[in-house]
């Protein structure tokens, strides 16, 4: 079974909503994102969105372009990127681990090479973010032939479009909750309550939540309307600020504490 259906089961029989930190892989070093992924873990995260950082990440907001061009002075590849979730699973990480990248990466990579790779790296999730269901057939049958999870993301302005992606989602459905790009927010889109119940009665996949969300409150708002929260730039946000302790050996440890409380505190 998929790591990802089988992190849903178990949480459905406990009552429980995941939690779905994102990071940026590289940010600061490839080494530092293994220790980062075990203090996620540590923290009560459920799955991981393992972010590919590209040079021209158009849906994310400042903190996780600021993230990406950190990550990308170290001239790393998608396949060093990729490398840190076989590195953190040799270190001991049970969690799902997707992989978020937008889609030219794959490009370059070439479609088959790369899901070749990736099966053999242990992704069990792929997010492509500019990869719209209008063109990704050609992907989804390379993803469901390896059994790794094609995540599409839903918006509260995709109306009719709903349906159809849910419909065919695997893993969850990512239900963004505002419009524009990514980062955190005290309001949320003014459908959002209607938008997700119209997602949850598209299809019986899992639904999760992203977009926005930094505190305890707005985790728990989402929760109940869904089976799972993404909180990305809230982290990222918070990996920023401990850089210095990070790239210090003799206050690492600080600094991997520090993400680890914030994120515990999201999970309540
Ligand atoms: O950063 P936020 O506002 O918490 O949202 C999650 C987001 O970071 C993550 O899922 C993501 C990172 N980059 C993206 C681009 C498009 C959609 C989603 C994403």
């Amino acid at each position: 079974m998929n790591r990802i259906d089988a992190a849903f089961e178990q949480l459905r029989s406990k009552g429980e909503s995941a939690l779905i930190p994102f990071l940026t892989i590289g940010d600061p070093d490839l080494a530092t994102s293994v220790e980062i992924i075990q203090a996620l873990e540590e923290a009560g995260a459920d799955m991981i969105e393992l972010g590919v950082p590209y040079s021209d990440p158009l849906a994310d907001g400042p903190v996780i372009q600021r993230a990406s061009e950190r990550a990308l002075k170290n001239k790393i590849s998608i396949v060093d990127c990729i490398q840190v979730a076989e590195d953190a699973r040799q270190a001991g990480v049970k969690l799902p681990f997707i992989l978020f990248t937008y889609y030219n990466p794959v490009l370059q990579f070439g479609l088959e090479p790369f899901f070749k790779h990736i099966t053999e790296k242990g992704i069990s999730g792929l997010i492509i973010p500019d990869l719209p269901i209008e063109e990704d057939e050609e992907v989804r049958q390379l993803a469901e032939a390896a059994d790794i999870h094609l995540i599409p993301l839903v918006a509260p302005t995709s109306n009719d479009r709903v349906t159809r992606i849910a419909g065919k989602a695997r893993g969850f459905v990512y239900c963004v909750s505002s419009l524009g790009v990514t980062g955190v927010r005290s309001d949320f889109h003014q459908g959002i309550d209607e938008f997700l119940s119209t997602v949850r009665g598209a299809t019986n996949t899992p639904i999760a939540v992203g977009f926005g969300i930094s505190s305890r409150e707005q985790v728990e708002r989402f929760a109940k309307q869904s089976d799972g929260v993404i909180v990305g730039s809230a982290i990222v946000r918070k990996i920023e600020e401990v850089l210095p302790l990070l790239l210090t050996e003799s206050t690492k440890q600080e600094g991997l504490a520090q993400i680890k409380a914030f994120v515990s505190s999201l999970k309540g």
